[in-house]
């Protein structure tokens, strides 16, 4: 699958200024991305946005083949409350798929009472079965903004490698801030820089934020891993 972003011009309507002018770059999956930045970069503006969330003023986004879903997985997600998350994953999911959900069991829900209902699961608990849902439908590219922040870092890695082991055929776009923790399992890593326009310089200094156009990244370590780093930028 290759999803591919061409001349993305995206502003939040009422705001003055633009996050992205012009933006390019291509992912050529299979396999396990990462999308890394600083914070207000606009990294969950490009996921909504690959994922066709939100639309952008100018430029096209295109996935060849063209069939096949994009989903997009946060942090914040919520079940409904009148039914339990066992009924709901189980609604949701598709048929064909239910032996993931009994893997992802295994090593991501094991301490989860999947017969409560989620308003009465830890943060952390939320974010595991929150993943299960996506996992267990179909899609040809899933992008994962942050969704496993609350879960502890062994069972976030263990739902990593499992991750990057049952869907080595699909495409995988994990958004993080930790790029150290995440580089190891990516085929390539995506640095979101801060876009230069004037614009956004006004904006930065409004909000007193640091006007350093490129994300400081640990480019030797990264190196050391052999793992390709892209620079995207307007
Ligand atoms: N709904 C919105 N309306 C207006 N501005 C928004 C909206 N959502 C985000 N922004 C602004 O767009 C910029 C990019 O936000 P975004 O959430 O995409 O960044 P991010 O890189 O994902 O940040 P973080 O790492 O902190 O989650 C920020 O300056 C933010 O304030």
């Amino acid at each position: 699958m290759i999803l591919s972003a061409s001349g993305i011009t995206f502003g939040y309507p009422k705001e003055e200024w633009l996050l992205f002018e012009n933006l390019s770059f291509t992912i050529k999956g299979p396999g396990f991305f990462s999308l890394f930045g600083l914070s207000g970069a606009g990294k969950s503006t490009l996921g909504k946005i690959l994922a066709g969330i939100l639309k952008p003023s100018r430029g096209l986004v295109k996935k060849e083949p063209a069939s096949g879903p994009i989903l997009y997985s946060h942090s914040e997600e919520r079940f409904p409350n009148w039914e339990s998350v066992y009924q709901h994953l189980q609604k949701v999911s598709v048929k064909d798929n239910q032996h993931l959900l009994e893997k992802f069991k295994k090593i991501g829900l094991e301490s989860v009472d999947l017969n409560t209902r989620f308003k009465d699961l830890s943060q952390g608990q939320k974010n595991r079965v929150n993943i299960a849902r996506y996992l267990t439908q179909n899609f040809d590219c899933l992008i994962i903004d942050e969704a496993l922040s609350n879960v502890d870092e062994p069972t976030r890695e263990k739902i990593l490698q499992f991750i990057k082991k049952e869907f080595s055929n699909r495409t995988i776009l994990y958004i993080s801030h930790h790029v150290i923790e995440v580089a190891r399992f990516s085929k390539q890593i995506f640095i979101l820089k801060r876009p230069t326009n004037s614009s956004i310089k006004k904006l930065f200094k409004i909000k007193g934020l640091d006007e350093t156009p490129c994300c400081p990244y640990p480019q030797s370590t990264i190196k050391e891993k052999g793992i390709e780093v892209l620079e995207i930028a307007t």
